[in-house]
């Protein structure tokens, strides 16, 4: 399988960290809209679309956003809440391992039933421990997350050393979609200087000043999803505030 979408973030990372956009298939309030939303966040900088959500998403809605975003030229990368969100149209799939479950199922279930169609389709797979932090959400209760408290750093990097030990490369700290508040900067500057992993930081980041604190911290990727449907215009100001700090 070819390694195009991770050699183009990991390139990309050597100058200054990035932003992913979120985009939730189930809860675009307006598709006809989604195609000019999608192009001001590209021309914004945001380097690449995750395309995913817990509940609500079908292959077809999936396959429909990544339609229309199909003419904006960076990666269309799938992030799955389970077997059934895989398709031939996206660049590359974030292959989660949803490490502090209670469930097997996402632990290794999901991805031994999902792993032979990705093979025989050919997508790209970015190997990917998740961890749930603090709040969860959604994807903390579905998955069955043993969260690991907001303070408790040791515990996630103790998890992020055995994920990179296990051979993956990306790490996604998730304190759950719409949390009240992100993961802590302490969290990140600690796994960022002991753990050799791409760092993905998202959930409940819905400012300037939170997203450049935690790319200052060492995170590699920001994701932010909600705020890109409540309000455009400040999660414009969020991928250009993250922009700006590449270059200086
Ligand atoms: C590798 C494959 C094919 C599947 C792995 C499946 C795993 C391990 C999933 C982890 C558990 C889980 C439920 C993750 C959800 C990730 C996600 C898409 C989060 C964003 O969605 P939310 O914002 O939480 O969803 P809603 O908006 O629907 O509440
Ligand atoms: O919707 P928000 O709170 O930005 O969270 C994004 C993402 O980390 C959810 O999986
Ligand atoms: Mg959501």
């Amino acid at each position: 399988m070819k390694e195009k979408i991770s050699k183009y973030i990991q390139q990309l990372s050597e100058e200054g960290a990035l932003h992913f956009s979120l985009i939730d298939p189930d809860k675009i309030s307006n598709l006809d809209k989604l195609d000019s939303l999608a192009r001001k966040l590209y021309e914004a900088g945001t380097s690449a679309f995750l395309i995913g959500g817990t509940l609500g998403v079908s292959k077809d809605k999936l396959d429909n956003v990544l339609e229309i975003l199909s003419d904006i030229k960076i990666p269309k990368i799938i992030f799955p809440s389970n077997i059934n969100l895989i398709s031939e149209k996206a660049d590359a799939i974030l292959f989660l391992s949803l490490l502090n479950s209670d469930d097997i199922y996402y632990v290794i279930g999901a991805q031994v039933v999902a792993a032979p169609l990705i093979k025989k389709l050919g997508i790209e797979v970015l190997p990917t421990g998740y961890l749930i932090i603090g709040y969860g959400g959604t994807a903390g209760h579905i998955g069955r997350a043993r969260i690991i408290p907001f303070d408790n750093n040791d515990l996630a990097l103790s998890y992020a050393l055995a994920a990179e030990f296990m051979g993956m490369k990306f790490l996604y700290l998730e304190a759950g979609s719409g949390s009240p508040e992100p993961v802590k900067p302490e969290m990140v500057s600690l796994i960022r200087r002991f753990a050799n992993l791409t760092i993905i930081v998202g959930g409940g980041i819905r400012t300037q000043e939170t997203a450049i604190k935690l790319v200052e911290a060492g995170a590699h990727i920001i994701v932010t999803g909600n705020i890109i449907e409540d309000n455009p215009e400040k999660a414009i100001k969020i991928i250009e505030s993250i922009r700006n700090y590449r270059r200086v």
